[in-house]
């Protein structure tokens, strides 16, 4: 936890967090102190004047008190929330660099959870620290020294109450610590239940899985109840217990104190700073106690924090990155590559070579699973090829910084992903300079003007997820966005899947046209027969491993596999005419 707040914490507010909260202590420890003198010197002997001046004292010691506590607190809750607002910003940047596997390692939901709950429980421990782990130790020192003062006989009680206390709380630790820590991982498993629900809510309705997925929430949910009834009910014992202790301890101190006080032995004011002092101690122990259940969960979330800031990619810049530069040609080359997910024992991808110029198309064609995403993955540097090389203009991408390498790309996902906000904003996202022409032009050639025009135009609205469009609205506009960037290389992963046969056709032919894409190289991976069959390559890709590469008319010539998907699409097209 040390290490989280180390730089994200302000040493000049921790040190006045501490000092005025060492104030509040010593000006707690005084008041009782000048309660026994009231007593013993104004009450006792009927001096109004004395009371008078001491209770003046009292009253200025209790502002001074409030003071440094209304201090301490502020502090204590300006720097926790300041170290949790900086732990948000760090994970979500360190997020936003992630290569793929990194984010592999972690998963979506638990980045969520780490983001909110985990950071919350920094919080609550950074405020608990500056408030009670400090003051309790302090306290129960300065408390005793003052009871020992007033009473060094009736300080002998705590030699019975204190052992009792220590037992006591050692035992709730060790109830209570392993479930605070499973609360985490608990939530986690909640969360990501959650979101895969809401995520895929309409395969559900559509696949009547509703029941079997409540069922899954359900099992979740309930877990994670009955792991936190189990925490706050040892909790729920254990401050009546400590309230039973604290009364025990009161009543042995009355009755010890009235014989002490019967035999002339004691001040009546003694022993009401006595009893005062008696539950600083008491009230110590149970900041302690909390302080000490508190912190391993906050532990643990500090783990998982560190966990993500320190993740190290194996995808590193080059300490002596090459440069891109604007007069080279578009090329893009894959040297022999083979590709190993991490950890995995199979290669995802085996000798994949191909070599493509400005203003060629390669395609990438292959049954579901066989590598087409994985083999594009490798172009932006989402992953790092085992062996062989994948160049951009000629440059190998492990040899150049990952945003220039970026910058030569612009890349269609599979799944087309649009963000909340106005359509112009939205096309702007890889050039935040174009034109309103350039984004129309871009519309065109994704065969997308026709639907914006009749809608609000370059303002139209987009709502979260641009669920106010259809699938292959979407993947036009995610389109319309990657041609707006200015790019080497243009990569659509079964980008135009979604499109029926004609708008495809009139896409993939618009592109061929635009003078920028003919300065670029183009990749499509695709499904379809018909969406790779007029691109200069294809690369037919069975099982991960590369077994042909040519034309259509050469592969459909020579190459099984492809012959097997072109015979097999013909099929199912002459199926679906009967
Ligand atoms: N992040 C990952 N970690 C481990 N294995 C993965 C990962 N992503 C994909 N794979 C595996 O790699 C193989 C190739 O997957 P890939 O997504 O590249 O196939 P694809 O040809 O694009 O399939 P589709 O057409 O269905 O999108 C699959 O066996 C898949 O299980």
């Amino acid at each position: 936890m040390l290490k989280l707040a180390k730089k994200r914490v302000s040493g000049w507010a921790v040190l006045f967090a501490v000092l005025f909260m060492v104030g509040q202590v010593i000006t707690s420890l005084y008041l009782p102190n000048l309660t026994s003198d009231l007593v013993n010197y104004g009450v006792a002997k009927g001096d109004t004047n004395y009371i008078w001046s001491a209770g003046m004292k009292m009253l200025a010691v209790s502002v001074l008190s409030v003071v440094f506590s209304f201090g301490n607190v502020l502090l204590a809750a300006q720097t926790s929330q300041g170290l949790g607002k900086k732990l948000r910003q760090d994970i979500y940047s360190k997020v936003l660099n992630m290569s793929n596997d990194e984010f592999d390692q972690v998963g979506t939901s638990s980045l969520i959870t780490r983001t909110t709950n985990d950071v919350v429980q920094i919080q609550n421990v950074a405020m608990m620290t500056l408030r009670m782990m400090i003051m309790a130790p302090i306290m129960l020192v300065g408390a005793s020294f003052m009871a020992y003062q007033k009473d060094a006989q009736l300080t002998s009680i705590f030699v019975v109450v204190i052992p009792i206390m220590v037992v006591f709380v050692g035992i709730v630790m060790f109830f209570a610590v392993p479930l605070f820590k499973a609360m985490q991982t608990k939530t986690d498993r909640l969360n990501l239940v959650f979101r895969e629900g809401l995520t895929g809510v309409r395969v559900i309705r559509a696949f009547v899985r509703d029941q079997f997925e409540q069922k899954r929430f359900d099992d979740a949910n309930i877990d994670y109840t009955k792991n936190a009834r189990k925490v706050y009910s040892i909790m729920a014992v254990m401050f009546p217990l400590m309230t039973l202790i604290m009364s025990g301890t009161n009543i042995a101190i009355i009755w010890n104190g009235g014989h002490l006080i019967a035999n002339q032995a004691m001040a009546v004011g003694n022993m009401l700073a006595f009893m005062t002092y008696a539950m600083q101690i008491l009230m110590s122990f149970m900041m302690l106690s909390m302080v000490f259940v508190f912190i391993p969960r906050g532990q643990a979330s500090a783990d998982r924090i560190n966990k993500v800031l320190d993740l190290k990619s194996d995808i590193k810049d080059n300490d002596q990155p090459q440069v891109f530069t604007d007069d080279t040609a578009a090329s893009l080359d894959f040297d022999q590559v083979n590709f190993r997910y991490h950890g995995a024992e199979e290669l995802a991808l085996t000798g994949v070579d191909a070599h493509v110029k400005a203003g060629q198309t390669l395609a990438i064609i292959g049954g579901t699973g066989s590598g087409k995403s994985t083999l594009i993955n490798l172009i932006p540097r989402f992953y790092d090829v085992e062996t062989g090389a994948v160049k951009v203009k000629g440059l190998n991408v492990k040899d150049v910084d990952q945003h220039a390498l970026q910058d030569q790309i612009s890349l269609v996902p599979q799944k087309a992903v649009l963000f909340k906000g106005t359509l112009r904003e939205n096309l702007r996202y890889g050039n935040p300079d174009a034109t309103d022409d350039e984004l129309w032009h871009a519309l065109e050639i994704a065969q997308s003007a026709d639907f914006i025009k009749e809608a609000d135009g370059l303002d139209t609205f987009v709502e979260q997820g641009g669920n106010n469009f259809s699938g292959g609205q979407k993947q036009r506009l995610a389109i319309a966005r990657a041609l707006v960037k200015k790019a080497s290389v243009y990569v659509f992963d079964d980008s135009f899947s979604a499109l029926d046969f004609k708008t495809d056709a009139n896409l993939r032919q618009a592109l061929r046209e635009d003078t920028m894409i003919q300065k670029a190289v183009v990749v499509i991976v695709g499904q379809r027969v018909s969406t790779v069959a007029d691109a200069d390559q294809i690369i037919v890709l069975d099982d991960g491993k590369m077994v042909g590469l040519g034309t259509h008319t050469e592969l459909k010539a020579n190459n099984e596999t492809y012959r097997e998907i072109v015979e097999s699409q013909i099929k199912e097209g002459n199926d679906k005419n009967e």
